[in-house]
């Protein structure tokens, strides 16, 4: 028997939980939401879909499922500049959700921004091993990022690492990408502003995160071994501890199966350790009590 919890069930838990249950990989789904009529309209919703899942609303079943996806709280809108500006908003909504799982030992995704310092506060806050937690974005800049070679008639091979937000890295050495400096840096200027050009015209960014953040779940469920960029525990690569960040992974049955720490050229280092420094200040804000 497989179960799923999704924390938060707004538009990006609940896009991926409709996902989840026409999957035919899960048996029981367990939803939870702090607004009463959205959480009873998403379980009627999601039944409507007559699938052979069993879904409860019942918050004290979270800690008993092999996956939390944990997408509860704020997100931007267009006078919102940063994702890192949502932390003082999300992390009590975080200490919530660590609350009801003080003991847990399955697999937690963590979607909700700023995921980067997020992922770090529940991996510190619940005490999980670090291939437990896992979080989401790296697989979204990714896809971004490649759009934008493609829309630049450049092989669409790159992969994001760093923070989910501003202190984002495109690198380009590894798939032999000539791109001169200057017009690196009119990529990740572009790259900055990707999702904040979907919030202003539709709300939200919707269907791309829901769509990874399946492929990422999935992944877990079927133990694929795929690699991914995810937002991982920092634990001495490039020299880097105390933050969680976006990095190269191997992605299984029992979460982060390995890390993997690609040579990157000196300019995407600089951006790779000064996004580390910014990840990192923030983590030494939080507080755990
Ligand atoms: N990491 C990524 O790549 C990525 C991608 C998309 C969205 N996000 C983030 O995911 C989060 C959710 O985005 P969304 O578009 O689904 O927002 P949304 O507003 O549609 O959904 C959020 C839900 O959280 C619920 N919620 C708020 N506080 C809660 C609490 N204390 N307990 C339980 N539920 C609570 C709300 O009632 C709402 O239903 C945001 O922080 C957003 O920035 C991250
Ligand atoms: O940009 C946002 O605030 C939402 C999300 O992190 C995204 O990248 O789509």
């Amino acid at each position: 028997m497989t179960s799923l919890a999704v924390f938060g069930t707004g538009r990006i838990g609940g896009g991926v939980a409709s996902r989840a249950v026409s999957s035919g990989l899960i048996d029981n789904l367990v939803l939870y939401d702090c607004y009463q009529p959205l959480l009873e309209a998403q379980r009627l919703d999601l039944e409507h879909m007559r699938c052979p899942v069993t879904i409860s609303t019942n918050p004290e079943k979270i800690a008993a499922c092999d996956i939390i996806l944990y997408t509860a709280g704020l997100p931007r809108n267009p006078n919102i500049k940063t994702r890192a500006a949502l932390l003082d908003c999300n992390v009590p909504v975080a200490a919530e959700l660590a609350a009801l799982i003080p003991e847990y030992k399955g697999i937690l995704i963590v979607v909700t921004n700023p995921a980067d310092v997020l992922t770090y506060y529940l991996w510190k806050k619940i005490g999980l091993s670090k291939n437990r937690i896992i979080g989401f974005g790296g697989q979204l800049d990714g896809a971004r990022f490649n759009y934008e070679l493609r829309l630049r008639d450049l092989r669409p091979d790159g992969i994001i690492l760093g923070e989910h937000g501003e202190h984002q890295v495109p690198i380009f050495s590894l798939a032999g990408l000539d791109v001169d400096l200057s017009s690196r840096e009119e990529i990740l200027t572009t790259l900055r502003n990707a999702s904040m050009e979907i919030i202003k015209g539709k709300g939200a960014t919707e269907y791309a995160p829901v769509y990874h953040i399946w492929q990422l779940v999935s992944a877990i469920l079927t133990d694929s071994k795929e690699n991914f960029v995810c937002s991982a525990i920092m634990d001495g690569e490039y020299g880097i501890s105390g933050c969680s960040l976006g990095i190269p992974v191997i992605i299984g049955r029992e979460g982060i199966l390995s890390v993997k720490t690609p040579e990157l050229d000196s300019w995407e280092m600089e951006h790779y350790l000064n996004a580390a420094g910014f990840v990192t200040d923030l983590c030494r804000r939080l507080n755990f009590d």
